[in-house]
């Protein structure tokens, strides 16, 4: 998060950190006690190692109350998610158990409705992405709000050029901005999750290139589809 402040702890506590040997790699976010949503993007680099799950965190290295690591059980990246493109770019992780929910550890519900957002609403973002253009690395939360822009806008010669399609959305990037890392987490617009940050890599803080995040509502039937099947 570029330009953000650091998160009001345990405030988000649907927030999650996917990691490898102990390293944050990307955001993602509880849509039901054994599922985390997240970007396909973030498995490119995993050479089919399975992600561990930190629920429960504000610090990524101090011990916290209701801080706990999971194992994941099985991986579902969208089958229509490729590196080539941000397209479909969704992740759905499945723990190796329920989690624990309490104050710290809790469910965000996802945006069904298919309707875009409107735009300049102001949304917000938050994770433990790069802070400056250094890539200077947080170790607590850090959030940012951020208003919605029209695809119109986004698409816009001087900005995406026609690549941003009606299952993805965009936020203004004019310094305050979602950065590596950030990945994943949620865009969270009137307490509920509306897009997912996609994980194509990205210039950040440039006004010119707007944040774009996968809408969640075009996914709502896969999302109910892999956690009823992988359940039964
Ligand atoms: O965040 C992303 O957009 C993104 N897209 C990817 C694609 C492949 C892939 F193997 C990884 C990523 C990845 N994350 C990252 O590189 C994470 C490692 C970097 C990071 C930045 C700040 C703080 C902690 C860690």
């Amino acid at each position: 998060i570029l330009r953000g402040s650091e998160a009001r702890p345990h405030l988000k506590p649907y927030m999650a950190s996917l990691q490898l040997d102990g390293q944050h790699v990307c955001g993602g976010f509880l849509i039901a006690p054994q599922w985390v949503l997240s970007a396909a993007h973030c498995i490119e680099e995993t050479h089919g190692k399975l992600f561990q799950v930190l629920l429960g965190a504000h610090s990524l290295t101090e011990p916290e109350p209701h801080k706990r690591l999971y194992q994941v059980h099985a991986q579902f990246p969208h089958p229509g998610s490729n590196i080539h493109n941000n397209k479909d770019d969704l992740l759905l992780l499945q723990l190796e158990e329920k989690a624990e929910l309490n104050a710290d550890v809790r469910v965000l519900p996802f945006q069904r409705e298919d309707r875009d957002v409107a735009a300049d609403t102001v949304c917000e973002v938050a994770g433990w992405g790069t802070t400056d253009h250094s890539g200077s690395r947080p170790d607590r939360l850090q959030q940012v709000e951020r208003p919605v822009i029209s695809r119109d806008v986004c698409n816009h010669r001087t900005r995406h050029d026609g690549t941003i399609t009606r299952n993805m959305m965009c936020t203004d990037s004019r310094r305050k901005d979602t950065c590596k890392g950030d990945s994943g987490g949620p865009l969270v617009c009137g307490g509920v999750a509306e897009g997912v940050v996609t994980a194509g890599s990205r210039v950040c803080g440039n006004y010119k290139k707007p944040a774009i995040y996968t809408r969640i509502a075009p996914y709502a039937a896969w999302i109910d589809g892999v956690m009823a099947s992988a359940d039964a």
